[in-house]
């Protein structure tokens, strides 16, 4: 699933209307058919739809104060297209890690097979068949009541388009216009008028009384794309007023207030029980906050071709396993050749490890064999090493040096190296601490080995009080901050790091020919090529010290066993984020998980 900015946005937007002469107001239609349709599934979850009602009106973390319990399972249930089958929906796709796997969000209960009901197949009387359109009716329409608040652009006339198909569906609805309907212009203006012409109630904000507890669910269409800046007036105390008024809201395309392109939440923004976001999913509903205040995302088609993107350049996508297998071209089966042997599957050297940081060494070098690789040795300090004997039985130990203290010397650099020939990966930082001379011995590796590297931790750091980019290198390197060695190393404060993750992530690996993974709630990885990776995969219990360090394992252990730096980094993230949400379902509360719980489930 394509990422895109207002920019990228834009532009799909004009191809489609100018080059392809599809009528920019077709689109508008179809994009308020797709809310409508989307407001009526969330009606039909509220009048005992079952699982998908619940997760909808606030279950996911962030929106709702869901906990990762409900997050994991309710990921799951849509994931298994449970909600999707009994509210009818057909069109979406449900954003989550799930969003494209086979069945998702997919509606089974409508037309031929809803006549046919329970007669099973090959029971069926011969005959005349029809079936109706029944994406666009309510049961329980009588019982709802949706205010419209509608903005002077182009999200208004979708909201517009929508409410005319709740008013077909025998929802009312009333038209709330935050600017003069005079104001409005263009394909928005021809969406006034047709509203007008059924005959839907409309109030003027500021003029008309407006009674928002007497409704039972609002849809935001006050502004898109191309809002600028924090809302202001009318649009303000609008935003205010629905989130204020404790009904469900379902905004057109990303929520009112929010930045499409960074994540970033003006004051005041909508928060939503679902957005639905027309054609392409924004940046900005993916990277937190915005990501926590779009509710359930789901990304509708309106006639531009999905195609169009990648054809003119989108360069960001959600990491699901469609994207895995297809884009990144990984058999995500893992595969063993019958024939294989330890020796098919690589040799990762580890460098990492400290007194007081052994730990992260440890969990990083297990990691890394239960990611799949043949053999890992650990490379620390001669002192730890009888202490850690026995610690895994199955890896092998090295002294890099015969510190008796336990600590790193600038000195074991050229030792490393001699160690790292002939593995497949050399994977430095876990535990690895500070030392004098640690730039030098950090540059010798860098520079004195074509091998794979995966630097983490200290690694970064060093990296990061170094001027690395006069440092030559003849081989990948894979990077794997999280926000705060991200800000040292770009030299930001972390907020900044934290406020356009995948803008950040594309220009730094681009500028310094890494695989960038820059880690924290929905991972980046980003390729020196210009291509960037969003995961969803994972949860906020793996906040917890360690879980890095099995990431860093993981991703070594993929690319001892052949696949490339972009493939290792993104699989990796991805089967680290699967393996924490497994392991968090073995546990009372998901904040119980530690690192080694990760290890236990991959
Ligand atoms: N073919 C297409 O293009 C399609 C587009 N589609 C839809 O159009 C949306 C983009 O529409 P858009 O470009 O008209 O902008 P939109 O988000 O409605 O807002 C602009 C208006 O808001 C105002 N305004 C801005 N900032 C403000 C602020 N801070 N506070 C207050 N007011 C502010 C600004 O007023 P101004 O500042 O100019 O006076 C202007 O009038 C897109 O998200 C999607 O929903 C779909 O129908 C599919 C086809
Ligand atoms: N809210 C969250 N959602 C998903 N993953 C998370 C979340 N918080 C942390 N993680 C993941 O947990 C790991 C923590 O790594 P890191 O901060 O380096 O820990 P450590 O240095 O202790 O090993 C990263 O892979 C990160 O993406
Ligand atoms: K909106």
């Amino acid at each position: 699933m394509d990422l895109v900015t207002v920019e990228q946005m834009r532009q799909l937007d004009r191809i489609t209307i100018e080059g392809l002469s599809i009528p920019a107001v077709a689109l508008m239609e179809n994009a308020g058919r797709a809310i409508a349709e989307e407001v009526i599934a969330l009606c039909r979850s509220r009048h005992g739809g079952g699982a998908g009602g619940e997760d909808r009106n606030g279950g996911r973390a962030g929106t709702g104060g869901g906990w990762a319990d409900a997050d994991i399972a309710g990921r799951g249930g849509y994931i298994n297209g449970g909600p999707g089958a009994e509210n009818g929906r057909d069109a979406g796709t449900d954003v989550g890690r799930g969003g494209e796997e086979p069945g998702a969000g997919r509606g089974s209960g409508r037309g031929v097979a809803a006549i046919q009901g329970s007669g099973g197949p090959g029971i069926q009387p011969p005959g005349f068949r029809v079936s109706g359109d029944t994406a666009l009716t309510l049961d329980s329409a009588e019982a709802e009541h949706w205010l419209i608040l509608v903005g002077k652009g182009n999200n208004g006339g979708d909201g517009l388009a929508a409410a005319r198909h709740l008013r077909e569906a025998g929802i009312a609805v009333t038209l709330v216009y935050a600017a003069a309907p005079e104001s409005l212009a263009g394909e928005a203006a021809l969406q006034r008028d047709a509203a007008a012409a059924m005959g839907l109630p409309a109030a003027i904000y500021g003029v008309d009384r407006l009674d928002f507890a007497a409704c039972s669910g609002i849809v935001d269409a006050l502004l898109g794309t191309g809002s600028a800046g924090a809302p202001r007036g009318a649009y303000a105390e609008l935003i205010a007023a629905a989130n204020g008024s404790g009904k469900p809201v379902v905004s057109a395309d990303i929520p009112s207030g929010l930045n499409a392109d960074t994540g970033e939440l003006h004051e005041p923004c909508i928060h939503a029980a679902v957005t639905v976001c027309l054609a392409f999913l924004k940046r900005g509903l993916v990277q937190y906050p915005g990501a926590g205040a779009a509710g359930h995302v789901v990304v509708r088609s309106i006639g531009i071709p999905a195609a169009l993107a990648r054809k003119h350049g989108v360069q960001a996508c959600l990491l699901t396993p469609e994207v895995l297998r297809t884009r990144l071209q990984i058999d995500v089966s893992r595969r063993r050749s019958p024939e294989g042997h330890k020796g098919t599957y690589g040799h990762v050297l580890l460098a990492g490890g400290s007194l007081a940081m052994s730990g992260a060494g440890l969990l990083s070098a297990r990691a890394a064999l239960r990611a799949g690789c043949g053999l890992v040795t650990w490379a620390l300090p001669g002192g730890l090493l009888p202490y850690v004997i026995g610690a895994a039985p199955e890896m092998m130990l090295a002294a890099a040096g015969s510190a008796e203290d336990g600590t790193w010397k600038a000195g074991t650099a050229a030792e490393v190296l001699r160690l790292g020939a002939g593995k497949e990966v050399i994977a430095v930082g876990p535990g690895l601490g500070r030392f004098e001379g640690d730039t030098d011995w950090l540059r010798t590796i860098w520079e004195g080995t074509e091998t794979p590297l995966v630097i983490d931790a200290d690694a970064l750091n060093i990296l990061a009080d170094a001027d690395y980019s006069s440092w030559t290198r003849r081989g990948p390197v894979i990077l794997t901050p999280h926000p705060g060695e991200m800000a040292r190393l770009a030299g930001l404060p972390t907020a900044e790091v934290q406020r356009d993750r995948i803008g950040l992530a594309l220009d730094y690996a681009r500028e310094h020919g890494v695989v960038l993974v820059l880690k924290g709630a929905h991972t980046v990885i980003a390729t020196p090529e210009g291509q960037a990776y969003v995961n969803v995969t994972g949860h906020p219990g793996m906040g917890t010290g360690g879980a890095g360090d099995v990431l860093t394992g993981i991703i070594s252990g993929l690319l001892a066993q052949g696949l490339n730096a972009a493939q290792a980094a993104a699989f990796g993230v991805y089967l680290h984020g699967l393996a924490g949400e497994r392991a968090a379902r073995l546990r009372h509360h998901p904040a119980a998980l530690i690192a080694g719980d990760i290890i236990e489930a991959l």
